[in-house]
């Protein structure tokens, strides 16, 4: 029998959307402050450009995402939780949640676990892997909007698929990449391609 396609899923702007909660939460907390709409983003760290806006806004960007419950009260992206649950229930496929928690990560670890009980219940809770580094976890696909993923291990085991959030939607990924738009593209004709060369 054909050995099970392995399916690494990220959480934050795949599973979770973290930068609507994040825009709404800055606007309240520094209503005075610059921000950035989400039409405007560009670049994976938000953190990036809010100091390239103005040097102090780094922090005071990243106190939303350390602030207790940010994690939790994520909104899930449209679609994510039940392609994730038709997934997991395909023949000979295995799916993990695979998230890099932010280097101040004491609200946060606790609370990606909690939020993949509430919206995908405890059987996900068992597939969670939390990771500074996903390059050195082996599978076959990883779906993530970080158009970079780059850590330890130069090639990592995985096929990346770029998963569109409002930070990469203009970007040109290179011809070979693979892309997903949203959970309501074809992400099923993706791991079907991906099988068929195992
Ligand atoms: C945008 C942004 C995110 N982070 C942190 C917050 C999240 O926990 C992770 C993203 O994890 P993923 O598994 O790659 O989705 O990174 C950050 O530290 N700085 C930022 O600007
Ligand atoms: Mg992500």
């Amino acid at each position: 029998m054909a050995r099970a396609l392995r399916v690494l899923v990220d959480m934050d702007m795949v599973l979770a959307d973290l930068e609507s909660a994040f825009l709404e939460k800055f606007r309240a907390r520094y209503p005075d402050e610059p921000y950035i709409p989400l039409e405007k983003r560009r670049g994976f760290l938000i953190s990036q450009q809010y100091s390239n806006l103005r040097a102090d806004l780094a922090d005071k960007a990243e106190s939303i995402w350390e602030s207790k419950n940010f994690f939790l009260d994520l909104q899930p992206i449209p679609g994510a939780v039940d392609s994730i649950k038709q997934m997991d229930s395909l023949k000979n496929t295995d799916v993990f949640i695979c998230s890099s928690p932010p280097r101040k990560y004491h609200n946060c670890v606790g609370e990606k676990f909690a939020w993949v009980e509430k919206h995908l219940g405890k059987t996900f809770v068992d597939r969670i892997i939390l990771t500074r580094d996903k390059t050195v976890v082996s599978a076959d696909l990883l779906i993530d909007d970080n158009p970079f993923v780059t850590g330890a291990e130069p090639s990592p085991s995985w096929e990346h698929v770029l998963f569109t959030a409002c930070h990469n939607q203009h970007m040109e990924p290179l011809p070979s990449t693979l892309r997903l738009n949203s959970w309501f593209h074809d992400w099923r004709s993706i791991l079907q391609s991906k099988r068929s060369l195992n």
